[in-house]
């Protein structure tokens, strides 16, 4: 076997190295010490293998080789020599080289392919925090192909609308919770698989990607959509169609938004609007707010022109109950409004992070009908430093997925709260201030207002809210007793006369059912019916003692006319301007299906609520006296022992 000098030779499974050169010390010495001893070991190391190669030579190899003679390490060129004198180094270095072309080649090709294809589409990704995000899940959601898809996530997630959709397909819309939702599951992409589907004959792609964002395995989502095109035209009609369909489907309801701990905004709820014309004010008030609203978000160019401030605030005072709140959801409905509600209770919430906030509103860049410009209602402004404020439950998960319904405002005091006066006022008009929006700020102390709050500019528009007048009784009663519908009442007995059949329920007589009314004679009727409700036999053993409240029961048969007649009698029964739409409203709900019952009675109603609110006063009079007279005698008490001090600290005067 010719054996190459210069290569290392393998015998035995052991590569022979060859030895160091002696004069490896004194190359040695000129490294640092620790250098150096590192250079003795391994020359050590390399000694042993050589003491090794030798005697397995000695012993084992009939083929004696030469093995390759040692470089001298002070010149580089006899090392690299030295190196390439091993066969496989060489050929290593060959495969090295040859693998990593490959794999440059390869890596080119891929990226060139991916740039060409990716010139080709065009890709866009909607974050869940973002209202584009629901628009296009809500698209989605209504797509065909995601009916038939093999592997879809079931969603019951309302993306802002009015509620959580609950009806599976195939389900009766005769039943009971089809009535209450309106809306179907949807079957969407499912998290981390690609789906393709085709939009205006063009080919696109939707992913939904998932990202951990680190605490408590929270996980933030992003909707990636390639779509097959050039042209951003694609996408922008894509957008378009997104947001009609959304906005068509959330036409009915406002959105509210609440600031989370982490001083964002979060939409937490979707709340079905209320029609402007159910809130019963005084004439013209509700008119006044509507079109002084609906004239400022149409007038940007107008303050632009001036120099003056695009913002707009209205402070509505008055009795507690009498649809301060409700008018400003309605007027949202109606201007196509999202309401942002601050509390300013919540923790950690100070001036500093409102104003910030405060900054953090949307602007009104889109305009009506098509776009939704934003209204702020701040919580009922107190006197200095106290702020009353509308405190909402805290979100601990995500909020706009399994955030159900919020529960009613609850107003509380705030105890806690560290924003000053004029950090709300700063963060009201102050330099960060946001452009284009409504503020409408309600309060049941007007006197104890600080003027600053309310001056021009801050409240533009100050308007009292009364105890309920005539009127508004007479049409509070007009609106809760609707007049008889023939079609529904129709419908209604096939559906008895079906249970019936069926055996499920015994349904009553269609007089029975409606206290019997049929006369001509208005007045007769009321007499008759109000016995009708009053006789025992008519309050049968399984009805509560508190009866007419189920909504299940049936309102006796009322034409306009007729209605108009309670009204009015209602109205005469009750005092002007004594008792909150609420309490009138609370009174009417205890007789739901009685109208007569409740014109009769109202009078009573009027008296136990009179006697009753007396009775407060008198314990809160009690309540005041009790105190003052406690405060006297703690004073009185205070100063004698003053007194007896004084006297004390004389009398060794004296006799000193
Ligand atoms: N003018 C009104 N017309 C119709 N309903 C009313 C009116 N005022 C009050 N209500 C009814 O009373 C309830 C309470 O009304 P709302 O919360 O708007 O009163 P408020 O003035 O904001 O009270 P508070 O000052 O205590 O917050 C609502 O359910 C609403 O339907």
């Amino acid at each position: 076997m010719r054996v190459n000098k210069r290569r290392p030779v393998y015998q035995g499974g052991v590569f022979h190295r060859p030895c160091l050169p002696a004069g490896g010390h004194r190359f040695a010495s000129c490294f640092p010490p620790i250098m150096a001893t590192y250079f003795t070991i391994a020359q050590q190391v390399l000694s042993a293998f050589n003491a090794n190669g030798a005697s397995l030579n000695a012993t084992g190899s009939a083929n004696a080789t030469t093995t390759p003679s040692p470089p001298n390490l002070s010149d580089f060129s006899s090392i690299v020599a030295f190196l390439f004198s091993f066969g496989a180094l060489t050929d290593w270095l060959k495969l090295i080289v040859f693998g990593g072309a490959l794999e440059m080649l390869r890596r080119f090709a891929f990226s060139t392919y991916g740039k060409l294809i990716s010139s080709f589409w065009i890709t866009a990704s909607f974050h869940e925090d973002d209202s584009s995000y629901e628009w296009m899940m809500v698209w989605l959601s209504k797509r065909s192909s995601f009916q038939s898809a093999r592997e879809v996530e079931v969603s019951t997630r309302s993306f802002g609308l009015n509620s959580n959709a609950l009806i599976v397909p195939g389900e009766s819309s005769e039943d009971d919770l089809s009535v209450l939702s309106g809306r179907r599951i949807a079957y969407l992409p499912s998290p981390a698989l690609s789906y393709s589907l085709w939009y205006h004959r063009r080919f696109m792609t939707v992913t939904r990607v998932q990202t951990q964002t680190g605490y408590y395995g929270q996980k933030e989502e992003t909707l990636q959509v390639n779509i097959l095109t050039r042209s951003h035209r694609v996408l922008n009609e894509l957008l378009l169609e997104a947001k009609k369909e959304y906005m068509s489907a959330s036409e009915h309801s406002i959105s509210i938004y609440v600031s989370d701990t982490n001083n964002s905004w979060r939409n937490v709820a979707s709340r079905p609007k209320r029609n402007l014309s159910s809130i019963i004010l005084d004439p013209g008030v509700a008119e006044l707010l509507v079109d002084d609203a609906r004239d400022f978000l149409e007038s940007k160019s107008w303050y632009a022109a001036r120099g003056i401030p695009f913002r707009r605030g209205y402070l509505l005072y008055g009795a507690p109950g009498s649809g301060k709140t409700s008018i400003i959801s309605s007027i949202a409905g109606e201007l196509a409004l999202d309401v942002y509600i601050v509390s300013l209770s919540r923790v950690g919430l100070d001036d500093a992070a409102l104003s910030e906030l405060i900054s953090d509103l949307p602007g009104t860049k889109m305009h009506l009908p098509h776009g939704r410009h934003r209204l702020r209602l701040l919580p009922k402004p107190q006197p200095r430093r106290t702020i009353q404020t509308h405190r909402r439950p805290e979100r601990t998960s995500h909020p706009r997925r399994r955030a159900p319904p919020p529960p009613p405002t609850i107003i509380t005091g705030a105890p806690t709260s560290r924003i000053t006066l004029s950090g709300l006022l700063n963060a009201l008009d102050g330099v960060a201030a946001q452009e284009g929006r409504i503020l409408y700020a309600t309060t049941n102390k007007y006197t104890s207002l600080d003027p600053a709050l309310c001056r021009p500019g801050r409240m533009d528009i100050h308007v009292e809210f009364k105890l309920a007048s005539k009127y508004q009784a007479r049409r509070l009663f007009n609106q809760f007793y609707l007049p008889f519908d023939e079609k529904e009442a129709e419908k209604n007995k096939e559906k008895r006369e079906k249970e019936k059949q069926s055996g499920k329920e015994e349904a009553p007589a269609d007089d029975a059912d409606d206290s019997g009314y049929n006369s001509a004679d208005e007045n007769a009727e009321l007499e008759v019916a109000s016995k009708l409700a009053l006789a025992p036999e008519n309050a049968s053993d399984s009805k509560p003692a508190y009866f007419g409240t189920s909504h299940r029961e049936h309102a006796p048969k009322l034409r306009p006319k007729q209605i108009a007649v309670l009204a009015e009698r209602f109205a005469e029964a009750i005092p002007d301007r004594e008792m909150s739409m609420a309490a009138l409203q609370g009174y009417l709900m205890t007789h739901k299906i009685r109208p007569y019952e409740a014109v009769r009675a109202a009078k009573e109603w009027v008296a136990s609520e009179r006697e009753a609110k007396a009775k407060r006063e008198r314990a809160q009079a009690a309540k005041v006296l009790a105190e003052a007279e406690a405060a006297a005698a703690a004073a009185a008490k205070e100063k004698e022992e003053k007194e007896k001090e004084s006297q004390d600290s004389e009398t060794p005067k004296t006799e000193a």
